[in-house]
């Protein structure tokens, strides 16, 4: 990548929560010097989110005119919320994580999350929610990684990849894995 490029680069990782964006984000950052600009904890920082623990509910307005004031400039832009408070022509290149089902629901049961909230989050992933929405957001941008079976490593070779302007994206179907393991209840029935 051209220094110019990097000079300006705002790279976003989204995905959704526990596919492995801030571990990603982390490495990434050191390497090309980038700062990381966290939108949950922005969203905290603010008095954002609901009350409710369970829930994932922010007000996106609120959050989206914080954001539209910050420099994006030479950062990573971390966060789930990203394709409803970021425009497309402030990022460089927007980058989703996609993780097995699977993997997920052993991180949520590492993090104590209750059924109802891995079950939520892992069901958001098999029906790629997050893709659907990056991909109506920020278009020709988006590149999508699928983490599952890969070394931290190889992740980190395809993002940097994709920031020199590799826009090979990995299809993913939970959806058809889920169904063929017989498992569509164990995620969408409380
Ligand atoms: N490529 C990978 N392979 C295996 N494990 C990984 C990989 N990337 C991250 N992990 C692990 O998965 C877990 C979740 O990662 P991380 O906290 O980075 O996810 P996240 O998407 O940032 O989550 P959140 O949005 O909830 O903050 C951590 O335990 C991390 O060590």
């Amino acid at each position: 990548m051209a220094t110019s490029q990097i000079h300006s680069v705002s790279i976003v990782i989204t995905g959704n929560p526990g596919v492995g964006k801030h571990t990603i984000a982390k490495e990434i950052s050191q390497k090309m010097q980038l700062e990381i600009i966290d939108i949950n904890q922005i969203a905290k920082d603010s008095g954002l989110f609901e009350e409710n623990d369970e829930s994932n509910d922010v007000d996106a307005k609120k959050l989206k005119e914080i954001l539209d004031k910050k420099n994006l400039n030479k950062c990573i832009i971390v966060g789930h919320l990203a394709p409803y408070v970021l425009d497309k022509n402030r990022v460089s290149v927007v980058i989703i994580l996609r993780r097995s089902p699977y993997d997920l629901i052993k991180v949520y049961k590492e993090r104590g999350y209750s059924n109802k909230k891995s079950n939520e989050n892992a069901s958001s992933e098999i029906l790629g929610i997050i893709t659907y929405d990056a991909k109506n957001q920020f278009k020709d941008k988006v590149v999508q990684i699928n983490v599952s079976q890969k070394e931290i490593q190889d992740v980190l070779n395809k993002v940097e990849s994709a920031v020199s302007g590799n826009k090979d994206s990995e299809e993913v179907d939970w959806l058809d894995l889920v169904t063929k393991n017989n498992d569509l209840k164990k995620f969408f029935v409380d």
